[in-house]
């Protein structure tokens, strides 16, 4: 068959988390070659084609992305290495992008004394109770939705665990990083069908990324 009479190809369909990675993501995304429009970001619009990269953009909040790649809505996501671990979704990691690093830490006063059974207050509940756990530390996990630094200064727990970035929240609350969790950077990942199913665009993205992340470094 000539290539004129060839169905157009089926967009592949990316979970794209809103927010802080949404910027490097796409940024990269361009740096592979992918021709994706730079006004993206200034629209309310929630699935938004790139034809030019043969995608399809599920704007979706960063916490969703493991869910719509796992229910297979969406071929790929881009995701925090955090909401992954946190989510546990049964999904492909295919790739390290590297970008939007920051860490996950044990958050205190200055003058925190150890308590027994202390409270712990955080985003990432699962993540929060495996690390105690792990190390034979029984606390008391208290899920909160943002603004987790306040829980300490308005003594509803003795810690948290939260992410750091440059350490301004820290510094503006009077906050201390008393243990350093690991490090954080956003994660290419894929359903486990579509990974089969579209392996060699798929495969073929990963290619692009891996050889446009080893100029980067
Ligand atoms: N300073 C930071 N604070 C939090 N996450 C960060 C930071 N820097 C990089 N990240 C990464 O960016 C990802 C998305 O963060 P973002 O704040 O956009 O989403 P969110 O926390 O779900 O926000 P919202 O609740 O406003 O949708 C995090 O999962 C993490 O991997
Ligand atoms: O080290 P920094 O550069 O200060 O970054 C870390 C802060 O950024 C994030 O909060 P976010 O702005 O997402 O608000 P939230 O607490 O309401 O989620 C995170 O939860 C920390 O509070």
């Amino acid at each position: 068959m000539s290539s004129g009479n060839r169905a157009p190809q089926e967009l592949l369909k990316v979970a794209m988390p809103k927010g802080r990675i949404y910027k490097q993501a796409s940024r990269l995304f361009r740096e592979a070659g992918l021709l994706i429009q730079d006004d993206l970001e200034d629209t309310r619009k929630l699935i938004i084609e790139v034809p030019d990269a043969g995608m399809e953009f599920i704007m979706a909040k960063p916490v969703d992305v493991p869910t719509y790649v796992e229910y297979g809505v969406a071929d790929i996501g881009v995701v925090g290495k955090d909401v992954l671990m946190e989510e546990n979704k049964d999904v492909y990691e295919l790739l390290d992008l590297g970008i939007a690093p920051c860490r996950m830490s044990v958050i205190g006063l200055p003058d925190w004394k150890p308590v027994m059974n202390p409270r712990v207050a955080t985003k990432y509940p699962n993540v929060a109770s495996q690390y105690f756990r792990e190390r034979g530390q029984q606390v008391e996990v208290i899920k909160l939705n943002g603004s987790i630094e306040l829980a300490p200064l308005i003594g509803l727990a003795d810690r948290i665990v939260d992410m750091v970035e440059t350490g301004q929240t820290l510094r503006d609350n009077g906050l201390v990083e008393m243990e350093p969790m690991f490090g954080v950077t956003s994660r290419l990942i894929a359903n486990r069908v579509s990974y089969r199913m579209k392996n060699e665009r798929i495969q073929s993205l990963c290619d692009r990324l891996q050889v446009t992340l080893s100029a980067r470094v």
